[in-house]
């Protein structure tokens, strides 16, 4: 069996970076270089201050004890290759945004750029391991390309290894594991090569974790996991308006279903919306997998998780404007967060975005705070969805405040779009004190003490409550 002594990660994203950085950590024999083609992110991963490219708990603790020891980062991408025997691929593999399968298959160009680049370069055997989110029978794709173009006496064997990480809890979720998928072809040297990667996992997770299965059974199974969570997401959600419109309470509802133990009480939460850069993109990886396998129905189950969550997120912006009277024009609303969730800089698809396009479809003022997100992130993505707009004309119309108190102050409204946790202990007092009134809150993460504000004076509407305000 192959011995894994140098390990090579292309790409130094969400995934490249903690992955590794936590590889490195947990196996201090082992050399982990993390390459990419931005200079910039690479400059942050090396930043003498730790000031690192991405925000995850616990991840600058591991950052400093392992870089410089056997972790480095660099742009030397062809060194990298050169000098590895197991190579992770984790580049970028968005949504097509042109071409054949526009708006819904994956844009491979940056797997298969990086996989010839493995293949130009490489002048020893590799194991090469698919750790992007990719279609079904990809690795075949790279298997074809790297051995079209492979030096003698080089062989490759592919592995993938689909990573499960949420953001948030990326480094407790590396720390310990649910599962590690490793799929390899089932041929001897392709088992061999699963083997040298189980064994590298092996140094911290328990060999019951370590799943190996089919190339293809990994690779689906990745995409189901996701549609399945994403899936439990967009059906608490139906059913929270349901509750708006009957007065049942969706924590309530949510709670009675979960003790089922068949159902279980995770991923329940109703919300404005999923947001996040996987699962929206994973999902209609797999419409677009289903529709070229020409199986209609399949690919029009799946879809339906997606046209529910916008239009949950299209519910609740709807919701703000018909309860201010069905005009916000000119009025000022607070955002309290921005990112797809909380304890993540990360604002990919956000929710908060398309509710801030809609209030300013609306002609509203609008007052932005969160806690990590950096300002210029947040102009990028207001710019993208609303190409028509200058950035001076969104300025005119957006603020981002240093504090949710200051985002609050002379709002007519409150919307409550991220779970960061310091929004719980929001003075809501000081808040109300500095809003005009009526003064609304819209809760659309289940955060808030409804009772508690009542009785402040604010008049409260909740996802998935619908009793008066
Ligand atoms: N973000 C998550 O939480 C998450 C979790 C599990 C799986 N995934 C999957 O992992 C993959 C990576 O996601 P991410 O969020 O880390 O993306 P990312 O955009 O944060 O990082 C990808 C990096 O790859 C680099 N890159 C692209 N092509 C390159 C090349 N040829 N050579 C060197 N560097 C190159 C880019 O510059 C970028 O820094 C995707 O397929 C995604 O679906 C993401
Ligand atoms: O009950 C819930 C749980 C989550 N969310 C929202 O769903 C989105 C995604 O959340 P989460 O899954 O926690 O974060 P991600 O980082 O997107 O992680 C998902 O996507 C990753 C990328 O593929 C996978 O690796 C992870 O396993 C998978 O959980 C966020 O907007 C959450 O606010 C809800 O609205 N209600």
């Amino acid at each position: 069996m192959p011995r894994v002594n140098k390990i090579c990660c292309i790409g130094a994203g969400y995934v490249g970076g903690p992955t590794c950085a936590v590889i490195a950590l947990k196996c201090p024999h082992i050399r982990v270089t993390i390459v990419d083609l931005n200079q910039a992110r690479i400059d942050a991963w090396n930043s003498p201050d730790f000031h690192l490219p991405i925000y995850e708990p616990g991840l600058e603790d591991v950052v400093r004890k392992a870089r410089g020891r056997n972790l480095f980062f660099s742009t030397d991408v062809d060194k990298g290759i050169q000098e590895a025997d197991l190579i992770f691929v984790s580049v970028n593999t968005p949504t097509k945004k042109s071409g054949v399968g526009a708006g819904s298959a994956a844009d491979l160009n940056y797997v298969e750029l990086a996989t010839r680049r493995i293949a130009a370069i490489a002048t020893s055997s590799k194991i090469v391991v698919e750790k992007s989110t990719v279609p079904c029978r990809t690795a075949e794709s790279m298997r074809i390309i790297l051995e079209a173009n492979s030096k003698p006496n080089t062989r490759f064997d592919i592995l993938s290894n689909p990573e499960f990480l949420a953001e948030g809890t990326a480094i407790k979720d590396l720390f310990a594991p649910d599962r590690v998928l490793i799929g390899s072809l089932q041929t001897s040297e392709g088992k061999e090569a699963c083997q040298a990667l189980c064994e590298v996992y092996r140094n911290w997770v328990p060999n019951d974790k370590i799943l190996t299965v089919g190339l293809w059974s990994s690779e689906l199974s990745k995409l189901a996991a996701n549609a399945m969570l994403a899936q439990r997401i967009s059906s608490i959600n139906a059913l929270s308006a349901i509750c708006e419109a009957t007065g049942a309470n969706i924590d309530e509802v949510a709670h009675s279903i979960g003790q089922d133990s068949r159902i279980g009480s995770k991923f329940l939460r109703a919300s404005v919306g999923f947001g996040g850069s996987c699962f929206q993109k994973d999902i209609l990886n797999l419409v677009y997998l289903s529709e070229s396998l020409n199986l209609k129905e399949v690919a029009e189950y799946w879809k339906q998780v997606v046209t529910m969550n916008e239009y949950q997120k299209r519910r609740f912006s709807k919701r703000v404007v018909d309860t201010l009277f069905n005009t916000i024009t000119g009025k000022r609303i607070a955002v309290l967060g921005f990112a797809f969730k909380a304890d993540t800089g990360d604002t990919r698809e956000s929710a908060a975005i398309t509710l801030i396009r809609d209030f300013q479809e609306e002609r509203a003022l609008v007052n932005i705070y969160d806690p990590q997100v950096e300002h210029s992130q947040i102009w990028s993505d207001l710019s993208e969805a609303s190409p028509s707009m200058s950035l001076e004309t969104i300025q005119r119309q957006v603020s981002i405040c240093s504090s949710a108190l200051e985002a609050c102050r002379n709002a007519e409204a409150v919307v409550i779009a991220t779970e960061w946790a310091e929004f719980k202990t929001i003075d809501w007092q000081s808040v109300y004190a500095g809003m005009n009134k009526p003064a609304f809150v819209f809760d659309g993460r289940l955060l808030v003490n409804v009772e508690e504000l009542r009785a402040i004076g604010f008049k409260v509407a909740v996802i998935g409550r619908g009793e008066r305000l």
